[in-house]
């Protein structure tokens, strides 16, 4: 993505504590880099043969890719299971001795749970070896805590843009990592699936398909090694590790616990009542599909100008 006019710097706080995160960062609720605060000897220590003695041999699912940018609706990679000593191993090399489909594939790992489908990721409880190297920084209460997930991967992998639903804290230990950000309110620009935007390419954003696109405004920074970047929940994010890069992220509750649904392990489903509206306003386009096609425009136009009227909010940043 280039450095036009319209791009956003994200803002980058130096030697930040918990008072300065709560009174001067945190309410803005816009991203911020935190530089200098003291995540502990993992800076130093973790490089990839520390890794690889002490991180030990679990069984990690990864996602293996042909090429660096990773594509979720063409699907070009594949889940694939590495003990973690070999994973680091291929994750940190350029070109493998040993791999699943061709000599240079990318790698990509978001820790799981002990069971994935009811247990959360927290690197205390799946690396305690590793864990003990790394401090989380204590901006928010112990019961808010939801998760820490390992992300790892090859030089040049690329997360697709998407949202998480849960304040974060994206703790960038060795490698540095080129992200892109878009404000929750540039929703109606990125082409959702989900929780993910189908525009992949950003530096080269096919504008024919997704016109759209164009009126987004990207944020961006370089995070370097001991850099914390404050994700606030709904902001998109599209991460390309620019080198072999361990991270880790840590999500916590920061609304209400009702509001979540607990049937989450990952983290990233949309808030209950989110949900449902979701739900509803499906049900509520099948039902305009029984219409001729000029009323099913006009109603649909009612709706939309109904939802300009009464939620979007216009107060926000
Ligand atoms: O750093 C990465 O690889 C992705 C980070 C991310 O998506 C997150 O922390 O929510
Ligand atoms: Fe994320």
């Amino acid at each position: 993505m280039g450095d036009s006019e319209k791009d956003g710097k994200v803002p980058l706080y130096e030697d930040v504590n918990k008072e300065l995160f709560l009174s001067e960062i945190y309410p803005k609720r816009v991203p911020a880099v935190l530089r200098g605060v003291d995540i502990g000897p993992c800076v130093n220590l973790w490089t990839t043969d520390y890794l690889f003695q002490k991180g030990g041999s679990r069984q990690v699912k990864i996602h293996v890719c042909p090429t660096a940018q990773m594509d979720f609706i063409n699907k070009n990679f594949a889940y694939r299971t590495l003990p973690f000593d070999e994973f680091v191993t291929r994750a940190a090399e350029e070109k493998h001795k040993d791999f699943f489909h061709s000599q240079d594939e990318k790698y990509y790992l978001r820790s799981l749970g002990e069971d994935p489908r009811k247990d959360i990721a927290d690197i205390r409880t799946q690396f305690p070896e590793l864990a003990d190297d790394i401090i989380f920084p204590e901006f928010f209460a112990p019961s808010q805590f939801f998760s820490s997930v390992f992300r790892i991967g090859s030089p040049g992998v690329q997360l697709w843009t998407h949202y998480d639903i849960m304040d974060n804290l994206l703790i960038q230990v060795s490698g540095r990592k080129r992200v892109v950000l878009f404000s929750p309110r540039d929703a109606t620009h990125l082409y959702l699936t989900g929780d993910k935007s189908a525009v992949l390419d950003l530096e080269n954003p096919d504008l024919e398909r997704f016109p759209q696109f164009s009126q987004a405004r990207p944020y961006t920074c370089t995070l370097q090694p001991g850099d914390i970047l404050f994700l606030p929940a709904l902001w998109f994010h599209n991460v390309v590790s620019l080198d072999f890069g361990v991270a880790i992220n840590i999500f916590w509750r920061h609304l209400d616990p009702g509001f979540y649904d607990n049937k989450d392990p990952y983290g990233n489903k949309d808030l209950l009542s989110g949900q449902r509206a979701l739900q509803i306003l499906d049900r509520a386009l099948k039902t305009l599909d029984e219409l001729p096609v000029e009323y099913k425009d006009f109603y649909g136009r009612r709706m939309v100008s109904k939802i300009q009227q009464t939620v979007l909010d216009k107060e926000l940043p």
